[in-house]
């Protein structure tokens, strides 16, 4: 099977009220422990990458290790940009075979983002391919101190509405209080799901997505800090919280941070464990099973897409 696009994964997701995770990957063990994960679980799968990882892998590395990924398995996978900064940059994707971008206009003006957006949407949808765009900011919800600000940083429904109707975007990233990283709360969880409820409601079967879904698992969390690792205090969205995200419209589900926790707890135990090892399979295998482990964890009990593919 080639690479697919995310249109009929989302629509299925969104009548099944499940949601599909999309995973950050940057180099091969990370893709192996994702894909080993789905197909061990027969779930959809969305793999993206950012400019970083372009930068970091290579483009063309990245590219072939994802096609790799979808001979081996056999699964249906979409090649995904995250965060795309400029028509460029989607545009390269595109040319590239990405079946899938995100034009990310959300910290310019309505207009101006409206208006790069359908810019790439006009460019995407000519050669088939999907696009995912954002509105709103990223922030958690301790960083908008009053709720005049919140109101501000988070997306606006009718906005929402306007901007999917003026760019033909096939799916739109929200803000709802998930913020990138590993400290996305300083106290109590929360996310505002009534304005989630309410844009859903506004877009009837329009796909959402949720970044910053990381649900930062304490285990991996203490881990890293017996073995010398110091992020005292790192908290993420409580899985109970996205398997409600998951039936209310979001059928995408952004995780780059507990694939990067899981990998750096278990390379961090190993070494610690093993002092005189210096051969990278040996801690980078156990970086890429507990990868595998963790994922099919989040497909079968948080993001409910096991046996969907
Ligand atoms: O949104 C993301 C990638 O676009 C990743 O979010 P996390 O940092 O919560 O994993
Ligand atoms: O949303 C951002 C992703 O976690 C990618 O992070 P990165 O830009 O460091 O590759
Ligand atoms: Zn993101
Ligand atoms: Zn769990």
């Amino acid at each position: 099977m080639p690479l697919v696009t995310s249109k009929e994964m989302f629509k299925k997701a969104y009548e099944g009220k499940y949601a599909i995770g999309a995973f950050n990957v940057n180099n091969m063990e990370i893709i192996q422990g994702i894909v080993e994960a789905a197909q061990e679980e027969k779930a959809p799968l969305i793999l993206q990458v950012s400019a970083g990882a372009r930068k970091y892998a290579k483009p063309l590395y990245l590219k072939k290790l994802v096609e790799a990924a979808v001979h081996d398995s056999g699964l249906p996978i979409v090649l995904h940009l995250d965060h795309g900064e400029s028509f460029e940059i989607c545009k390269s994707c595109i040319d590239d075979g990405f079946t899938s971008v995100m034009i990310d206009g959300s910290k310019y003006p309505f207009e101006e983002n409206i208006e790069l957006t359908k810019r790439v949407v006009d460019y995407a949808h000519e050669r088939g391919v999907v696009v995912e765009a954002e509105l709103g900011r990223l922030a958690g919800i301790e960083d908008a101190v009053k709720v005049s600000e919140q109101d501000a940083l988070f997306t606006d429904p009718d906005e929402a509405v306007e901007f999917v109707e003026r760019t033909g975007v096939d799916s739109l990233a929200i803000a709802i209080g998930t913020s990138h990283g590993a400290y996305k709360f300083k106290g109590e969880p929360k996310l505002d799901f009534e304005r989630l409820e309410k844009i859903s409601n506004m877009l009837p079967g329009f796909p959402i997505v949720l970044h910053g879904a990381s649900s930062v698992p304490s285990e991996f969390v203490e881990l890293c800090n017996k073995y010398g690792g110091q992020i005292p205090g790192a908290q993420g969205v409580p899985e109970s919280m996205l398997r409600k995200a998951a039936e209310m419209g979001v059928c995408k589900i952004n995780i780059d941070t507990d694939l990067r926790l899981a990998m750096t707890a278990s390379v961090r135990k190993y070494l610690a464990e093993n002092p005189s090892h210096f051969d990278p399979r040996q801690y980078l295998g156990p970086g890429r099973d507990a990868i595998k482990q963790m994922v099919i964890h989040k497909m079968r009990n948080v993001l409910g897409c096991s046996g969907k593919a």
